[in-house]
This record gives structure tokens, C-alpha cells and sequence, in this order.
């Protein structure tokens, strides 16, 4: 006997490998053109399915979250932050959600690399001379930088993405340091030093980078209470989240002089980041591409419905958080 396959809303376009599998296993609707849904818009796409692989532009509220239908049983993100849909909300419908980790760590790690010396380096200072035709000068004092070598580099949130994002910069001969809400093993920990508070991490970060979850806990973790901590010209980098940044409080520190610079991948408005920061030529900045690869958007569709198949198999989905 033929048993119909699952509905499953995909909302934003996705590489095709990974829109074919997911025609193989379930009848598939689509957001034809790619645009971010209304809340209104997202509710109602929801209506007629039995799951979900949205990304970090959709919001399951605890409000969308009460209006979905009975028929819906799992949201698949495919990212590895989940601060777009409210756990608990799902959790209290019985909703499953899964997200994406370890595929995108690498990739996201290249790009915390990238903001790091683009703002040590003034990278987005120099390309907008070049290509502007703005270069008409060079002296030994001209677009002068930091050098990151030998330099302390601070993680906060020594995770997936943080542990690797490390390694990179051990590559550049830094020191390690960190924070975590846990102390890792001295396998995991490499020789990095650990800091018990935020703020000793922070007392000796040349470089601080930013990689745990947004949370009512890191919410504003970086305010001007927290930027005065730093060394004098530290620089300042975020590929987790904007809410983690008071961002006025980065724009004083930044006109100051007090940060030398920051390398930003995430804004607290997305997308568009903030036009105050965009005026300022010490920030280095991206339309949060830290997961923007090929191979990882490949690999992070797939697992994505790896975990859709192990639960419409009726296994435990690799990646479920509730
Ligand atoms: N820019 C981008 O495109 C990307 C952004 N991200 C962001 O990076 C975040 C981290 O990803 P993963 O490393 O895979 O997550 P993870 O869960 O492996 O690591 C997060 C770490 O932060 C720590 N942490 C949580 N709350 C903390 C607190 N209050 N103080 C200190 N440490 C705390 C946790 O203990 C954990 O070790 C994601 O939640 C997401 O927001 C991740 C991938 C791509
Ligand atoms: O996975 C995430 O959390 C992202 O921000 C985008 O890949």
C-alpha cells in the first residue's frame, strides 16, 4: 500500500542537491521568490504542513508557535542558533525542533578570521580607497593597522564554533583565552586559558570574539560597562549575534578611540545592520554570511533532513533540542 508522503514547507530557497532529496521524501512547498514571510504570511504557510525547515529569518514566537496547526510536529532549522523560535512555546505543544551544528563551524570560524584582521587591518577602509579611486597617496604612516601575531585572543563561548574559531587564531601565534560556562577538558582545551567571569576574559582580550548563543543571558553581555574592561585598542568581533552587542555603546567606544575597531557578521537589525555603525571606518562589516558557503549550505540542508527522516522514521532526530 502507497502511504502519502509528509508536507514539508521549505521557506527560503535552499541549494537545489538539497531541494531534490527533499522532493524524494516529502511533497514539498515552496516560497517561490525567496522573500522573508510576515508573521500573517508564515502562519498561514504553516496551515496545511507537517513540518518546517525554516533558517534564522523566520520567527516562531511563542505567538506564531500557538497558532500552528495540530498537524505540525517538527521545525528542522537549518542553522545551528536557535533564537528565532521560543523552545519552551514548542516544547509545551509538543512541537520537535532540531537544528544544524558542527557542518557550519568551519565555515563560520573562516569568517570570524576574516572579521578579525579586516578590522585590524582596516580591510573595508582600504578596499572602498582602491575601488573609489580615492588612492592617491602612500607613505609609511598611511592605513596603518594592529597586528593580531602573538596577541591575546579572547572566545566567549567556547563551543563548536569558538573551539575552532581558536584554532584559527593559534595559527596566527595568539595567545588563547576564554570563557565558557564550563570549563572544557585539557584535550579540548589545548593550553587555552580559562577564565572563571566575563570580565577577567575581558581584562585580557586584544582581540575579543564573540560565539555563544543569543539568550535573556548574553543579551547585552557587550555594553560600555563591558567594553571599558578591554585593553586600550582592542578589537571587537561578532559572528554569533547582534543582541550579545549593545551596539550605541560599541559606536561610543568605536568614535572614542577606546576600540581600535570591530569586525561584525550580525547586527541587531537584520538585514540592513545599522547605518551609525555603516558611517564609522573602523568597522569592518558582513550581511551575516558566516555559515555562506557551498559546501556548507550543502552539508547543513542535509542535515537538516537527516534529522526530518530519523523523526518521520520514528528515531530520535540527531539534533532535537525539545
Ligand atoms: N554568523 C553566522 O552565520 C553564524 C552564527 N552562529 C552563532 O554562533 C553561535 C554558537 O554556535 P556553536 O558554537 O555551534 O554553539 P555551541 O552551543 O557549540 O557553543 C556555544 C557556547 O557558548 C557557551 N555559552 C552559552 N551561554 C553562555 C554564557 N552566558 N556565558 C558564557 N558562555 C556561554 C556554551 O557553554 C557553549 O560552549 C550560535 O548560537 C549562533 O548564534 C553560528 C553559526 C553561523
Ligand atoms: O546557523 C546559524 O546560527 C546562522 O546564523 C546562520 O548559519
Amino acid at each position: 500500500m502507497m502511504t502519502s508522503k509528509p508536507t514539508l514547507l521549505i521557506p527560503r530557497k535552499l541549494a537545489d542537491a538539497v531541494l531534490e532529496r527533499a522532493r524524494d521524501t516529502y511533497d514539498v512547498i515552496l516560497n517561490a521568490d525567496d522573500h522573508v514571510f510576515t508573521r500573517e504570511a508564515l502562519i498561514a504557510a504553516c496551515q496545511t504542513v507537517d513540518a518546517v525547515l525554516p533558517c534564522h529569518s523566520e520567527h516562531f514566537s511563542a505567538d506564531v508557535i500557538a497558532a500552528l496547526p495540530d498537524r505540525l510536529r517538527i521545525i528542522a532549522n537549518h542553522s545551528v542558533g536557535v533564537d528565532h523560535v521560543d523552545l519552551p512555546a514548542a516544547k509545551a505543544r509538543g512541537i520537535v525542533v532540531t537544528n544544524t551544528p558542527d557542518v557550519l563551524s568551519d565555515a563560520t570560524a573562516e569568517i570570524a578570521m576574516l572579521c578579525m584582521l579586516g578590522a585590524a587591518r582596516r580591510g573595508s577602509e582600504g578596499d572602498r580607497m582602491v575601488r573609489e579611486g580615492r588612492w592617491n597617496f602612500w607613505s609609511p604612516s598611511f592605513m596603518v593597522g594592529r597586528q593580531v601575531t602573538g596577541r591575546r585572543f579572547g572566545v566567549l563561548g567556547m563551543g563548536r564554533v569558538g573551539q575552532i574559531t581558536a584554532d584559527r587564531a593559534r595559527g596566527f601565534g595568539m595567545e588563547i583565552h576564554y570563557h565558557n560556562r564550563s570549563r572544557l577538558s585539557p584535550d579540548k582545551e589545548k593550553g587555552a586559558v580559562f577564565h572563571d567571569t566575563v570580565d577577567s576574559l575581558l581584562a585580557v582580550s586584544d582581540v575579543l570574539s564573540l560565539h555563544c548563543p543569543a539568550s535573556p543571558n548574553t543579551t547585552g553581555l557587550i555594553n560600555a560597562r563591558t567594553l571599558a574592561l578591554l585593553p586600550e585598542r582592542a578589537i571587537l568581533v561578532n559572528t554569533a549575534r547582534g543582541a550579545l552587542v549593545d551596539e550605541d555603546a560599541l559606536i561610543a567606544a568605536l568614535q572614542s578611540g577606546r576600540l581600535f575597531a570591530a569586525g561584525l557578521d550580525v547586527f541587531r537589525s537584520e538585514p540592513g545592520g545599522n547605518p551609525a555603525l555603516a558611517q564609522l571606518n573602523n568597522v569592518f562589516m558582513l550581511p551575516h554570511i558566516g555559515s555562506a558557503t557551498f559546501e556548507t549550505r550543502d552539508a547543513m540542508g542535509f542535515r537538516a533532513l537527516d534529522n526530518l527522516d530519523s523523526f518521520f522514521a520514528g528515531t530520535a532526530p540527531l539534533d532535537r533540542l525539545v
